[in-house]
């Protein structure tokens, strides 16, 4: 693979099994995506749009295919490597935030510096916070946080271990219209700041716009990859 793609997606197949019956989800979808590059993966409802993120981040396997992060082929990796290649190499951002409900925006944020055993956590948390605009919230839990304030938080913590790539499910998608333009933009300021590869599934074609690349999905395979 060339030095330069920091994911390769090669031939890969997905396909669900349930009762008896197997649905195919994703078709021979080939792609490489260079280091530092922003890429929006768009396409309709029940594309496959997250169940590709989700193969791509080590998240779930491909049923036939290969996902290459990082140099490393993840399709022979165990759950406990999986694992660690995820908290060493991606960060994640979800349209539900997914943040823990029992820990303050502090320590949300502070989860996986210290899960990888670094120093200073928690005066790189609030620095964190800080850049996020939300110093004077870490002590509050996520309940306590509007919508908006609750993904300011999971991109600190997204941003918090120095991801190598950045996938975003719908980033903005439970956020009204002036919310959701903040978030944009503080999410490309962060990854600008920290030259992270970053790719973005959503249904917003405005948010797809500040990509350098969209690549388009239908009934599970790839129906157009365009260079914007
Ligand atoms: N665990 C699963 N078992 C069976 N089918 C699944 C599973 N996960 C997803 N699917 C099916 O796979 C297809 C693609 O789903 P996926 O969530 O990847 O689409 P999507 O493009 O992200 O859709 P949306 O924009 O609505 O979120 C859908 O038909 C979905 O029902």
């Amino acid at each position: 693979m060339s030095a330069e793609n920091i994911l390769e997606v090669q031939n890969v197949s997905k396909t669900y099994k349930s009762a008896g019956t197997a649905l195919r989800v994703l078709s021979n979808i080939d792609f490489s995506i260079p280091r530092g590059s922003t890429v929006a993966i768009t396409g309709p409802s029940g594309s496959g749009k997250t169940t590709l993120l989700g193969l791509c981040a080590g998240l779930d396997r491909a049923s036939a295919g290969s996902v290459i992060l990082n140099k490393v082929k993840l399709d022979q990796l165990n759950e406990n490597e999986l694992a660690a290649i995820r908290n060493n190499h991606v960060g994640f951002i979800f349209q539900n935030f997914q943040l823990m409900p029992t820990l303050t925006a502090l320590e949300n944020v502070m989860v996986p510096m210290e899960l990888r055993r670094e120093k200073n956590v928690t005066q790189r948390a609030m620095e964190l916070l800080a850049k996020v605009g939300l110093s004077d919230r870490a002590q509050h839990y996520p309940i306590q946080l509007s919508g908006g304030e609750q993904q300011r938080v999971s991109l600190a913590r997204a941003f918090s271990n120095k991801p190598d790539i950045l996938f975003a499910d719908e980033p903005t998608g439970n956020l009204d219209g002036e919310t959701s333009e903040k978030i944009q933009q503080l999410l490309f300021e962060l990854n600008r700041e920290a030259g992270t590869t970053l790719i973005i599934v959503t249904h917003d074609l405005e948010l797809a716009a500040h990509t350098s690349r969209i690549i388009k999905l239908k009934a599970g395979t790839i129906q157009s990859d365009l260079y914007v």
